[in-house]
């Protein structure tokens, strides 16, 4: 086959295995799904195993195209329809290098959700993250049963790993690979690893400090999102029905018997009203779920009746919002060219051939991010500790690809001052995440109108604590910096200071609050806003069974159910959400399942 054979068979590949938009819809369903995300499309695969149930996939995005799929252009798509495109409200403490003092938060808005614009980190937490989610009351979400519904989606490729059968799992859906691509700058980040006494761990497990090249949901070196991975498969079946560009602005709710018994939602101009006979499942992610809920009725009473919503049901939605983020801008100059520098590497056609040849070569790295560091910075040196701090390790930085400048919102000034001095230069990067924060932000609906954006207040550093474990961060990865593995390319840390935190002397411990509070960059894993609690937990939004407390036929499955967020990245913990929501649907609909989580006992 010609290489322009082969591009083509990867456009076609992707326009003829998704599943088509219906044109012809039914008047009724039996569940219907709000978002075709993460968890949506995992949703309806698993739902329309059982035949007898009819199941329609709401989406308000198009299709995902062969572009979306090409790993190192990440950070392209979020320039696309395919996302939201929400910002923070500006804010005084947090953002303050960024546009107007606003964080943007990417979302997909587009077959996958948000699994078709992410970094593809597989990652899945540590054990007592779920072992926290049942002491607050949530039964059945212990690490030992989820660790099933990790396992059930799983096609892990990384032989080694895959020899693991405790924790790993394969022939699933899910594909997770290593990138067919690494430069030597992630070598040199784990061997600064081991040269400082840490261990090269598989994170996936019950013992998360070390250092690791990522896990990715990768598949042939493409990105393998939850529609690929979910959808795709399944789209001969007959009892799915899938509809595109098409945006839930509400979902009917009796208001005596509160009962959800429809969905409306607009596609082109045209407004339809589909009933659900069975559930109506909303999947529309940490920020589109609340907002939805909210306009339905559902929500806190004061802030809706202020909006003159009338209030169908009085929860904490909104509330709990959680994200990890880190510090942006931490960069190192080396002396030989081994870095990933898009620019260059879409300027040789080298690489394209070598991708869309073989799918191999530095454009099948996941938007430039290659390996991570655990580490529990207050219990340092314990092997089974409980990740803190997260290093994210890129082998390239934001001068190194303009997208992810602009993507983060930089301002020009700041940029100018502190980075252009360095573009030509060989550069990598580490995000020092902060991975338990304390501060918890809020989702609120700005006006009654479904198609204006929310309010988003993450209110990051509410607690000095989340800054202080950020600085140690930080001072761990300059201390990687100066081992033998990075000296050798000649490592030295980028120290242009921001010209905001000029005032405290560079590398100080001021420097870098100052530094973080100003280059504070979001890892995207907005989560948490209708939160899953025990009845008695007044913040909870959902019962321990996903279903929406006071109110009949209606579910939340995603990312924001989630009560704490786990350590690592939230994709995978999406992924297993779901996994468990549709064996709770079954159970409660009276189908027979394999009791995923007894096989472990
Ligand atoms: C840029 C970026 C990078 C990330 N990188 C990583 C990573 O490397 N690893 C990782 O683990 N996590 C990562 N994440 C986070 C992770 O992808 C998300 O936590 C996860 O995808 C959330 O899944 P979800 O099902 O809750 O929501 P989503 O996947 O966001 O899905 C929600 C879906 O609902 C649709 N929708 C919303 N509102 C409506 C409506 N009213 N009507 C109809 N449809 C609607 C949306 O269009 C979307 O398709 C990243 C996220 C982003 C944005």
């Amino acid at each position: 086959q010609s290489n322009t054979g082969r591009i083509l068979a990867d456009i076609l590949k992707q326009h003829e295995e998704e599943p088509k938009s219906r044109i012809d819809l039914l008047d009724e369903y039996d569940f219907i799904i709000i978002g075709a995300g993460t968890a949506g499309c995992t949703l309806a695969n698993r739902l329309t195993e059982i035949p007898e149930w009819k199941v329609l996939l709401v989406e308000a995005g198009g299709r995902e195209n062969f572009v979306m799929d090409i790993p190192l252009l990440a950070s392209f798509i979020q320039f696309t329809s395919a996302n939201w495109k929400y910002k923070t409200v500006p804010s005084n403490t947090s953002c303050l290098g960024l546009q107007n003092a606003q964080c943007n938060h990417p979302r997909g808005k587009v077959m996958g959700g948000s699994s078709t614009l992410n970094y593809m980190i597989y990652t899945r937490g540590h054990p007592k993250d779920y072992d926290a989610w049942a002491a607050l009351g949530n039964n059945g979400w212990s690490y030992r049963e989820v660790l099933p519904y990790f396992l059930k989606s799983e096609d892990m490729t990384i032989p080694k790993l895959a020899e693991n059968k405790k924790f790993h799992s394969t022939g699933g859906y899910l594909t997770i690979s290593h990138p067919p691509y690494r430069t030597p700058l992630a070598e040199a980040f784990v061997e600064s690893g081991l040269e400082t006494g840490q261990n090269i761990v598989d994170y996936n497990t019950d013992t998360m400090i070390g250092f690791s090249f990522l896990q990715n949901t990768l598949k042939n070196g493409t990105r393998w999102s939850s529609s690929r991975a979910f959808l795709h498969p399944v789209r001969m079946r007959t009892n799915l029905h899938v509809t595109k560009m098409s945006t839930a602005t509400k979902i009917l709710i009796h208001p005596q018997t509160k009962e959800a018994t429809s969905v409306q939602f607009t596609r082109g101009n045209k407004r339809h009203v589909i009933r659900a006979r069975k559930e109506i499942i909303v999947s529309s992610g940490a920020i589109n779920s609340p907002q939805l809920l909210m306009l339905s009725g559902v929500g806190p009473r004061q802030h809706l009746e202020s909006l003159g919503i009338k209030t169908i049901q009085d929860l904490a939605v909104g509330y709990n919002l959680m994200d990890h983020i880190a510090l942006g801008g931490l960069i190192f100059t080396v002396n030989q060219s081994v870095s990933l520098k898009t620019s260059s590497i879409l300027n040789d056609p080298s690489n394209a051939l070598n991708y869309f040849s073989y799918h191999k070569g530095p454009l099948s790295v996941p938007g430039g991010c290659e390996a991570l560091a655990f580490y529990d910075l207050k219990d340092p040196t314990n092997p089974h500790g409980y990740p803190n701090i997260e290093l994210l390790f890129e082998g390239g930085s934001i001068v190194s690809e303009h997208t992810l400048r602009k993507g983060f919102g930089i301002t020009r000034d700041l940029y100018n001052a502190v980075y252009k001095p360095i573009e030509k230069r060989d550069t990598w990067m580490v995000l020092p995440m902060l991975m338990r924060p304390k501060s918890k932000g809020r989702v609120m609906l700005r006006d009654r109108n479904p198609f204006h954006k929310p309010l988003i207040n993450p209110n990051y550093f509410q607690y000095d604590e989340d800054l202080e474990t950020m600085v140690g961060g930080v001072k761990k990865t300059i201390e990687l910096s100066k081992t033998k593995g990075f000296q050798k390319f000649g490592t030295k840390l980028h120290d242009i200071p921001i010209p905001a935190c000029k005032k405290h002397v560079f590398g100080s411990d001021d420097y870098w609050r100052c530094a973080i509070r100003h280059l504070t960059f979001t890892i995207y894993h907005l989560s948490g806003t209708c939160k899953m609690g025990p009845k008695w937990d007044s913040s909870a939004v959902v019962d321990p069974r996903l279903r929406v407390y006071g109110i009949k036929g209606l579910r939340v499955v995603d990312v924001s159910v989630i009560p704490e967020i786990p350590v690592g990245h939230t994709n995978g913990p999406t992924f297993m959400i779901a996994e468990k929501a549709a064996d709770l649907i079954k159970q409660d609909w009276g189908v027979t399942i394999n009791n995923y989580s007894d096989e472990l006992n």
